[in-house]
């Protein structure tokens, strides 16, 4: 086992309310690791732990076996990570321009920008549009644009909290199916929180769900999925339930 990241006692408190509790957490290398949960859970708040956006009461956070400090996280550290939010963050320039803007901030050479901005637009399909104003696009296209971007960072850990979740049905097949290809590419860590049992099935390789702040069950996706404990079990068995007229 090579974790690249692990949670070690980690506390969030608000005040005296308890919303995130978590002994350990070990996340490896490569995987794609599924967040589920009811609302309130405190999914976003593991996310926003996991990829240092907020500081916990207590406990301790290792990348690659060393501590990190729990504030001011040096920028090199930070830029190795990449988050993607279900809003999407547009510049008001063309596409080209928002897929560069993470390199142009590195002081990456304009020639490797070109190709890599290149590059990435072809694999989320969206190189017809790269000189379309990106306020001009559609929900599904400016996602595509979103995820290039942070793609395009070579990020060694992605975090993507519900990025699918404003999609129609059929972009959000479409951009799942090419998005989880570009991932098993790359072999990314992918932490992936997520509302949609079909997308989770279809994406994660391992499924942890989380009640009250809580992780209480996490292990291979199709065995969480088939097997739900008894504390994961109401949860699961809503998110299977076929919604009646
Ligand atoms: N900074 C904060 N101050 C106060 N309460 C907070 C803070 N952050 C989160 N909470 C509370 O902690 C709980 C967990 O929130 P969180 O957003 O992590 O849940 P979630 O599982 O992502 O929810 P959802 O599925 O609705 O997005 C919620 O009750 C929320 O109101």
């Amino acid at each position: 086992m090579n974790p690249i990241i692990r949670l070690e006692n980690i506390h969030y408190r608000n005040k005296d309310r308890m919303i995130l509790s978590v002994p350990q957490l070990s996340i490896e290398q490569g995987e794609i690791l599924g967040i589920m949960g009811p609302n309130g859970a405190g999914k976003s708040t593991l996310l926003k732990t996991l990829s240092c956006l907020q500081a916990p009461s207590a406990g301790r956070i290792f990348y690659h076996h060393n501590a990190l400090p729990t504030k001011n996280i040096p920028l090199e550290q930070r830029r190795k990570w990449a988050v993607v939010l279900q809003q999407t963050l547009i510049f008001d320039t063309t596409v080209f321009h928002n897929v560069a803007a993470g390199l142009k901030i590195r002081h990456v050479p304009r020639k490797e920008i070109k190709e890599k901005v290149e590059f990435w637009l072809e694999k989320f399909g969206i190189a017809h549009l790269a000189k379309k104003n990106a306020h001009q696009l559609s929900g599904g296209e400016a996602q595509r644009v979103n995820l290039a971007r942070a793609l395009i960072l070579d990020p060694e850990v992605l975090y993507l909290d519900e990025p699918f979740s404003a999609l129609d049905f059929p972009t959000k097949v479409k951009l799942l199916k090419d998005f989880k290809s570009i991932i098993k590419d790359t072999d990314m860590t992918t932490i992936f929180v997520s509302h949609d049992l079909t997308e989770v099935k279809f994406m994660t390789d391992r499924l942890a769900i989380l009640m009250n702040g809580e992780i209480v069950q996490i292990g291979s996706t199709l065995d969480v999925v088939t097997n739900p404990n008894a504390y994961s079990a109401p949860f699961m068995n809503e998110m299977q339930l076929p919604i009646e007229e």
